[in-house]
């Protein structure tokens, strides 16, 4: 039987070879690390987030990301023709619902764009409820559920979506139709920098031309992600060197160091 630890090594390797094109619309935060993270990684990124550009774009990239981190109203309506062109393209897409929760714009937004069905939903615990509808909302950026509290929600959205929901955390879920997957692998540094978690968006949409379901591609990413975390936090000193042996993991993960994913 081949091992979860060899599936992602195989996808890995499959990213490596393709370097897919990753159109990313996200954060003013964030833009740059999440470039790097791409390019780390063996993708090809491309800040293709203007209004003209962003759908033909959605078409020619392998797949996309749409992050709700700094929003506004053009951005809005940038992002939902992206996700529609990306629909009608078969490109895959990833919707990160950042700080969705109590917050007028984002809100209407992310709950636009759920009916347009992107192939990965990627929020933390409190986002991913909020998404859903039920009360739940976190504080700002930041969760204040846990990732099991959020079962319930992801699965309503997979219900809406057809596609796979990963809610982030200390214990990473990955939802769809079949049922729940878990990493436990990773580390709390990986909260004292900005946008690890918006990196990780990108990192599943890399991931998902070359996965057979919208889930595979999300617990692959979850997984490399997590792997190079530890890896990163073994050389550094605090956040800031972490954020700098982050890149360096990302592109030096490989198959022996994926056999120490913790699953369950
Ligand atoms: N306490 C923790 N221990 C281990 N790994 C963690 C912990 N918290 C988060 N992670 C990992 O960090 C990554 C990002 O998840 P997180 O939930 O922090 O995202 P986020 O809140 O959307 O982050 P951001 O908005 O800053 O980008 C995930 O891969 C997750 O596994
Ligand atoms: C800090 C922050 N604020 C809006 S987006 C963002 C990046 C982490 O989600
Ligand atoms: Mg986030």
């Amino acid at each position: 039987m081949v091992s979860d630890a060899d599936q992602v090594a195989e996808l890995l390797a499959r990213l490596r070879a393709g370097t897919p094109l990753v159109q990313c619309i996200t954060n003013a935060v964030v833009t740059g690390f999440t470039a790097n993270v791409l390019l780390a990684l063996g993708a090809a990124p491309a800040m293709v987030d203007n209004r003209e550009e962003a759908p033909v774009f959605a078409s020619v990239a392998d797949g996309v990301l749409i992050n709700l981190g700094t929003l506004d109203a053009e951005v809005a309506q940038t992002m939902r023709l992206t996700a529609e062109a990306a629909g009608a393209a078969g490109t895959p897409w990833v919707l990160d619902p950042v700080a969705v929760g109590g917050l007028p714009l984002r809100d209407r937004v992310g709950a636009e764009l759920v009916p347009l069905r992107p192939s990965v939903i990627r929020g933390n615990a409190s986002e991913v409820i909020s998404l859903s509808g039920a009360e739940g909302g976190g504080r700002g950026v930041d969760s204040t559920a846990s990732t099991e509290a959020a079962v319930d929600a992801a699965a309503s959205l997979v219900g809406r979506t057809g596609g796979a929901v990963a809610v982030s955390g200390p214990v990473d879920r990955i939802v769809d139709g079949s049922g729940v997957r878990t990493i436990a692998s990773g580390t709390p540094t990986m909260t004292m920098v900005t946008g690890v978690g918006c990196a990780l968006g990108a990192i599943v949409a890399a991931f998902a031309p070359y996965a057979e379901t919208p889930a595979d591609a999300a617990f692959a990413a979850t997984a490399v992600l997590t792997i190079a975390a530890e890896l990163a936090d073994e050389k550094a000193d605090g956040p800031g060197s972490f954020a700098v042996q982050l890149l360096d993991a990302l592109h030096r993960v490989g198959p022996a160091d994926l056999a120490r994913l913790r699953v369950g």
